[in-house]
């Protein structure tokens, strides 16, 4: 079958959707992967479609309380064929939903394989295609070639190589009786306002010795040994790296007090940490300075040693892997077309989110959308009040961020509900999420 009507360049977890979506719309997907010529990725095993790489969770599956859950129904709603392929590989996990990774990806390789419309084709692709309808799902650790031939068609400048990420806190779970809001010497940013910017926690030398130690001692994550030849950022430095480098070291550096006035005690503290507004309504807060690569409970456990932090809500903890992302919320449009070369599509993790379940959510969306192109049908992007809409927001740029980083999907991405109770706050979201989706899904045009 060499007639195909698109191309997607990689079958991960987004590629497989987006191919799985297509071939359901009746068209026909020629679908390359490069494992399976002999070519791995650092992380992948296998040679199979969809391999996760490290856990086998697809995250919470409660669709009344939990932004992914919710996803995972919208998902469900839209034919999922990784939803699908999850439901016979599950293995118990509470109210997680995890999975056996090999009956899992098996099961999706042979959906696949046996769907008439797709052809898989175990190539690897070096360079953009400069004509035909494509997508590109090639994931967080994209071949070389094909990374810079996308750096090249991007700007290389707006292709990162992503080393460390810091948390992400919910507003709401933030004491603000024990921090203050503040910029350092009250300067007036280049945007005005009143010198306000930054949520302050303060901490004595007894509180700022204790975490310091916390950080040295810390469960910190094993990486492989490709991760050691990436190199950092400048100024993207995990913070225990900076810790071991001696007690005062982060005193000078992201924890700083300098400047910041404690309206309690009229005094600098002796330490600092800084938050700063990571999305335009608010609800987000990111930890200044403190990417990390603490394992993820130890992460939780430390930082709920911060004033003022006791009780915060991570609406992502911080990470350090090799990670190529482009920054679409500059270079695609609202359908994930490159605004530079409208017949490509980028879809997963290359998008800036993060996530099994949210490289499919925009694999499957991307699928549709070109689907939608081919047949000459109209389809609008689900509205920002759904869970597949607000992480489409984040990719695509509805949702402003002060800097662009990978995100899981979660409540912070949503148009805020702050006449609801906070108790209430999530089951709010999610009905009114579900009543939005309905009616999106009622203007949607199924394929004859
Ligand atoms: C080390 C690591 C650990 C992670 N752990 C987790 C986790 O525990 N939980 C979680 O939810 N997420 C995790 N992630 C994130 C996770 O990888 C992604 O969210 C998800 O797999 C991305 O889906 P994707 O389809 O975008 O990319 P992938 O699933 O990586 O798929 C991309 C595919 O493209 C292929 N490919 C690459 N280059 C080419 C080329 N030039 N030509 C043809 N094919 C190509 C690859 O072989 C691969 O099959 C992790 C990521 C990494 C790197």
């Amino acid at each position: 079958m060499s007639n195909h009507q698109i191309h997607v360049i990689g079958g991960g977890l987004a590629g497989s959707e987006a191919a799985w979506q297509l071939a359901q719309a009746g068209i026909k997907v020629r679908l390359s992967e490069m494992r399976g010529t002999g070519e791995m990725t650092p992380a992948h095993q296998t040679d199979g479609l969809a391999e996760l790489v490290c856990s086998n969770s697809f995250r919470s599956d409660d669709a009344d309380k939990n932004a992914v859950g919710l996803l995972h129904q919208e998902m469900r709603r839209l034919g999922s064929l990784i939803m699908d392929r999850a439901e016979p590989a599950k293995v118990p996990a509470g109210s997680a939903l995890a999975v056996d990774r090999h009956v899992f990806s098996d099961g999706v390789t042979r959906a696949l394989a046996e769907h008439p419309n797709v052809e898989i084709v175990r190539e690897r692709i070096d360079t953009l295609p400069t004509d035909g309808m494509t997508i590109v799902a090639t994931g967080p650790l994209t071949a070389a070639a094909l990374a810079s031939s996308i750096g090249e068609a991007a700007g290389m400048e707006h292709l990162a190589f992503f080393d460390a990420i810091a948390p992400v806190i919910h507003f709401d779970s933030i004491d603000m009786e024990e921090c203050w809001m503040a910029n350092r010497w009250d300067k007036i940013g280049p945007g005005g306002g009143e010198g306000k910017d930054y949520i302050n926690c303060p901490m004595n030398k007894e509180q700022y010795q204790a975490f310091v130690q916390g950080l040295l001692d810390g469960e910190k994550t094993e990486f492989k040994e490709w991760e050691s030849s990436t190199p950092y950022f400048e100024g993207c430095m995990p913070i225990e790296v900076m810790a071991s480098r001696g007690p005062e070291t982060l005193r000078h550096g992201p924890m700083k007090p300098m400047g910041l006035d404690n309206p309690k005690t009229g005094r600098w503290p002796y330490a600092v940490v800084q938050l700063r507004q990571d999305n335009a309504s608010g609800t987000l807060w990111n930890m200044v300075g403190f990417q990390t690569k603490l394992k993820h409970g130890a992460q939780v456990e430390l930082f709920r040693t911060i004033p003022g932090l006791e009780k915060a809500e991570f609406a992502r903890l911080g990470g350090l892997h090799r990670n190529t992302f482009i920054q679409s919320p500059k270079l695609l449009d609202p359908t994930l077309r490159l605004k530079s070369a409208p017949h490509i599509r980028f879809a997963g993790q290359m998008t800036g989110c993060e996530g099994y379940v949210e490289s499919a959510a925009i694999g499957l969306i991307a699928g549709r959308f070109a689907a939608a192109e081919i047949l000459g049908q109209e389809l609008a992007p689900p509205p920002a009040d759904t869970a597949l809409g607000a992480l489409l927001g984040h990719v695509t740029g509805n949702v402003e961020t002060t800097d662009y980083q990978p995100m899981n999907v979660n409540f912070g991405l949503f148009p805020t509900l702050d006449d609801v109770k906070k108790k209430q706050r999530k089951e709010a979201y999610t009905a009114r999420a579900r009543a939005s989706f309905g009616r999106w899904l009622g203007e949607v045009v199924e394929p004859a």
